[in-house]
């Protein structure tokens, strides 16, 4: 059996439901084998981010480097990377290993509003890492931060992804889950030639707490499964809008998505339910 392989490079959320434990839940829900290096500790929960306990720039290095060496993953994400070191490293990393199926979610702030990007780790991320990206999927916050481009419109966002496709982005998708006045929530695709949307209802919720790294996650298993960018995509939005949908109402901040959705739907469909 061929078994398919993915690495999230990403901070621990210890309420389960951001950071590599919803990187991994994806992974396993689509089937492809999920492996982990640790950037950060953070204790959190629904309600915000009580902690972060960085790593050392060694330590992800070596975590990397012990699935390089073996495990070979055929797509990485990372998820929070928090200071310049660690991008430094995440990205030397890549480069040794030569892996190209690399999706960047260029987490900055939780949805409580902690910092888990210093400041000054944005111009590393910029240099290092972005190029090396086949996919890059920024929120609306992050985008501006990342181009220095105020986003209100379609043509701003348009304006946004071209700028980051030239720091060297493959495929830029910048994310409509902050446009919270629009009853759509459309994701911009941009692979340097063209513009797709990919777009769904938007549900009211307070509960998208890890939508950004589960969707990110998605694509990567994709990815890691030889879709191309936009089916890898499409099935991603899919399986982010069955979690929303079916969120799980636990914690009394913001809570988590429900991973399980998008399996139960399509074996419902198939008739056998569960
Ligand atoms: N309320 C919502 N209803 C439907 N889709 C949403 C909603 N909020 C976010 N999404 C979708 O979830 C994915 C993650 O987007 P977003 O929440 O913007 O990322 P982040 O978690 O990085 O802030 C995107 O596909 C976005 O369109
Ligand atoms: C460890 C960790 N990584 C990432 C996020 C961002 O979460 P979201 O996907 O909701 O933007 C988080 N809250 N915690």
């Amino acid at each position: 059996m061929k078994v398919n392989k993915a690495l999230t490079i990403a901070g621990s959320d210890s309420g389960g439901g951001a950071g590599i434990q919803a990187d991994l839940k994806t992974f396993q829900e689509l089937g492809v084998f999920g492996m982990s290096a640790l950037t950060a500790v953070t204790a959190q929960n629904t309600k915000g981010v009580q902690g972060v306990y960085p790593m050392t720039a060694e330590a992800v290095s070596a975590q990397i480097q012990s699935i390089g060496e073996d495990l070979r993953p055929d797509a990485v994400k990372t998820g929070m990377l928090f200071s310049a070191v660690i991008i430094e490293s995440v990205s030397n990393e890549i480069v040794r290993y030569g892996w190209k199926n690399v999706v960047i979610d260029p987490v900055m702030i939780a949805k409580g509003g902690a910092s888990l990007l210093q400041n000054e780790a944005i111009l590393a991320m910029k240099k290092h890492l972005i190029p090396l990206s086949l996919v890059i999927t920024p929120n609306i916050p992050e985008a501006e931060v990342l181009t220095d481009i105020r986003i209100r419109s379609l043509e701003d966002k348009r304006e946004a992804a071209k700028k980051l496709h030239h720091l060297g982005a493959k495929n830029v998708i910048i994310k409509g889950g902050h446009d919270e006045a629009k009853d759509i929530a459309a994701d911009l695709l941009f692979d340097g030639e063209r513009f797709s949307e990919f777009k769904s209802s938007r549900i009211q919720t307070a509960n998208t707490h890890g939508t950004g790294c589960t969707y990110s996650a998605a694509i990567t298993a994709g990815l890691a499964d030889g879709l191309t960018v936009p089916e890898a995509v499409d099935r991603a939005k899919k399986f982010i809008q069955a979690a929303i949908e079916n969120d799980l109402g636990i914690g009394s901040g913001h809570g988590p998505t429900n991973h399980w959705a998008f399996n139960k739907r399509k074996k419902e469909a198939e008739g056998y339910g569960c």
